[in-house]
């Protein structure tokens, strides 16, 4: 990990990490937003808020979340464009005279919300407008660094305040991925398996039935996932909120983290730009499903049956690149064992790509 990776979650005199957190409050569903003001004041979080918010999620649902506060509390509205060390830094600084923050946006600006809360010690409410990654409701913030993306323990928000109404008119792309995200979670149990197996790296029965749970029912309920359905972007959201749960439990992401996602940070780096974090790590997973010796056809037919790319092409990463991204996963968090460190060579590596990618 880099020094950056290391020095950008402030030390905290006692380590939070081992603690399993949770949030408080989940409430999902139509126009739930507009009880923010009722949450806010039930949690006794203060009198001054900073909504930090993105480009275009500010016009979705960050001034609406204002305007329901306005009237009560004292609101700033920030928007961030990336997320870096010196927006963060940026996002404290504005935040230190409020009482908590407010994420509203998808999750480039929650992990922003989630690591500047955790940083200068103040409550988060996560407010996401898509149901594209499962860091809604985590105690895990990806972080960037110079060496690509890292993920580390943060907090979990206090409240969850999800409205389906705004989530279902998102771009369905962002509720595929995030359903390709739990979708994952197939492959990254499997090698959280493996791990324990070969190494003896500890495992949690409960975070793993979680986990497994989780993608479990939305493959079986994956024909409702349609674009702007509200029922969809509802199913969506509590798998992704239950897989953050998992990763609570587990302390870590290991649950839903594996191979398939070092397969994604990669690509992070190697193609920046190009497709969102739950499609690349849909992407990878057929690639491990295989290498597993699991169903890997049936993993891309769910992956195409809620509209999720199943190929490096569909998100504009070229075959050599994939396979590049397949061989420097296994340099990302290297400690994290998965069946990538198993003998993969750049030869098996360049005929899975063709073969699995190309029937
Ligand atoms: N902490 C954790 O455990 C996890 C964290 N992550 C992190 O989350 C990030 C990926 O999140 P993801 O949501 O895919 O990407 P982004 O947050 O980058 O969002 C993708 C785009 O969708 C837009 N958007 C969001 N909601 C709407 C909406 N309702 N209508 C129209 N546009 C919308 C955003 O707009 P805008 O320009 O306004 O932002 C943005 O341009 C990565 O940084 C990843 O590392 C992923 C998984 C787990
Ligand atoms: O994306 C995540 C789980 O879906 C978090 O995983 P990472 O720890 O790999 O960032
Ligand atoms: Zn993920």
């Amino acid at each position: 990990m880099s020094a950056d990776g290391i020095n950008l979650l402030k030390s905290k005199t006692f380590d939070k990490s081992k603690w399993m957190q949770l949030p408080r409050d989940v409430v999902i569903g139509h126009d739930v937003i507009e009880q923010l003001p009722a949450i806010c004041e039930d949690l006794s979080l203060g009198t001054s808020a900073l909504i930090i918010t993105g480009k275009q999620t500010r016009d979705v649902a960050g001034d609406r979340a204002r305007r329901y506060l306005a009237d009560e509390y004292d609101v700033t509205v920030v928007s961030t464009e990336t997320i870096s060390l010196d927006t963060i830094t940026a996002i404290e600084e504005a935040a230190r005279d409020t009482d908590f923050l407010i994420g509203v946006g998808g999750g480039r600006v929650i992990d922003t919300a989630k690591i500047a809360s955790f940083n200068i010690d103040r409550q988060f409410i996560s407010v996401p407008t898509a149901a594209s990654h499962d860091g809604i409701a985590s105690s895990r913030a990806s972080v960037p660094t110079v060496d690509g993306n890292i993920s580390m323990s943060a907090h979990p928000p206090i409240a969850v305040v999800a409205d389906t109404g705004i989530i279902a008119q998102a771009p369905h792309r962002l509720l595929a991925a995030g359903c390709a995200d739990v979708i994952s979670n197939y492959t990254a149990i499997l090698d959280w398996e493996l791990s324990h197996r070969l190494t003896g790296e500890p495992l949690s029965e409960y975070a793993l039935t979680l986990s497994r749970m989780t993608a479990e029912i939305l493959v079986k309920d994956a024909g409702l996932i349609r674009p702007q359905s509200e029922e969809g972007a509802w199913i969506a959201t509590k798998a992704l909120v239950s897989s953050g749960v998992a990763m609570s439990i587990a302390g870590s992401s290991r649950p839903a983290s594996g191979g398939e996602h070092k397969f994604s940070h990669a690509l992070d780096r190697l193609a920046p730009g190009k497709g969102l974090h739950g499609e690349k790590c849909g992407i990878g997973a057929i690639i491990t499903m295989y290498l597993h010796g699991g169903d890997w056809r049936e993993m891309r037919r769910s992956l195409k049956k809620i509209g999720a790319p199943t190929t490096p092409a569909e998100i504009g990463v070229g075959d050599e690149t994939a396979v590049e991204a397949l061989l420097a996963a296994r340099q990302i968090r290297p400690e994290r064992f998965t069946i990538l460190d198993t003998g993969l060579t750049r030869t098996s590596a360049t005929k899975l790509v063709k073969m699995l990618y190309q029937e």
